[in-house]
């Protein structure tokens, strides 16, 4: 479980996360929700140890900042919204998820090959594995980021807007895959802007609001709790009937 106690991040002298307590479902499905500038991505980059934060962090009872950085790339990976784009191939860069398990040479053995051809297939990218990064869509790269994150093979998985740039069939497979991900017992913790998507897939919804959070709790619970309305200004319902993608619908 990921726990957080009175957590603050500031950033250029502007406080972004107030205070902020919660603790991940052991149910392993967590989607963080709020308006722009809400503090969504800043919660994630602190529960990745990548952001100076008061208060306490902990992934499964130790402290992120005190953790190894190599036993901290072991238990978590994160996808972040802004990502590098180096001039290599997609198989590299998969491969690149085997860095934290590697020795001193950085050799690849032959079962972090087989990881790394798993993850290929997994998220549908074997066929672009030898496209260079900078030659692929924008829809094309991020499945490729998050093969390298299957390849990265962490307990917890921390994951920023994973449908932006895919197309309709490609957000339904990535969902999928994360919900499988999830029945094999990794702990998907994502930002979404898609309100039917994010409660359809999610165990819970974590809602922030001006970096503070607002609610938390098991999504068939928290669908329509006031203050999503007032957050969102609109309303989710259950869909009528079975027909629909997600189990919700927006209202205004
Ligand atoms: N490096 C930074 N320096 C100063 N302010 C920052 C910095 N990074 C983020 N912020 C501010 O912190 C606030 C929260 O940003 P964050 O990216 O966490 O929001 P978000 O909820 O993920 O937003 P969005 O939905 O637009 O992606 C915003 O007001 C943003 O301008």
């Amino acid at each position: 479980m990921i726990t957080l106690e009175n957590v603050s991040v500031s950033l250029e002298q502007k406080t972004i996360l107030k205070g902020l307590s919660l603790t991940t479902s052991r149910l392993g499905f967590t989607v963080i929700i709020g308006r722009n500038g809400s503090g969504k991505s800043t919660l994630l980059k602190a529960i990745a140890g990548l952001l100076e934060y008061q208060g306490s962090i902990k992934i499964d009872n130790k402290e992120i900042k005190k953790l190894p950085r190599k036993e901290r790339a072991q238990q978590l990976s994160l996808l972040p919204q802004q990502r590098p784009l180096p001039d290599i191939d997609v198989e590299t860069l998969v491969s690149h998820g085997r860095f934290p398990y590697l020795g001193f040479g950085k050799q690849m053995s032959a079962e972090d090959r087989q990881i790394v051809e798993e993850a290929l297939i997994r998220a549908d990218v074997s066929d672009l594995r030898y496209r260079r990064m900078r030659s692929l869509s924008g829809g094309e790269r991020q499945r490729v980021y998050i093969a390298m994150m299957i390849a990265q093979d962490t307990k917890y998985l921390l994951l920023d807007e994973p449908t932006t740039f895919l197309d309709v069939e490609y957000q339904l497979e990535v969902m999928n895959l994360l919900k499988s991900l999830q029945e094999e017992g990794k702990h998907i913790i994502m930002v979404a802007h898609d309100l039917p998507q994010a409660f359809s897939f999610a165990e819970e919804v974590v809602v922030l609001a001006d970096g503070e959070l607002i609610c938390q709790g098991r999504s068939e619970e928290i669908y329509n709790n006031s203050a999503l309305k007032e957050v969102f200004s609109v309303r989710l319902c259950p869909q009528v009937g079975e027909k629909g993608l997600y189990k919700y619908q927006l209202e205004k």
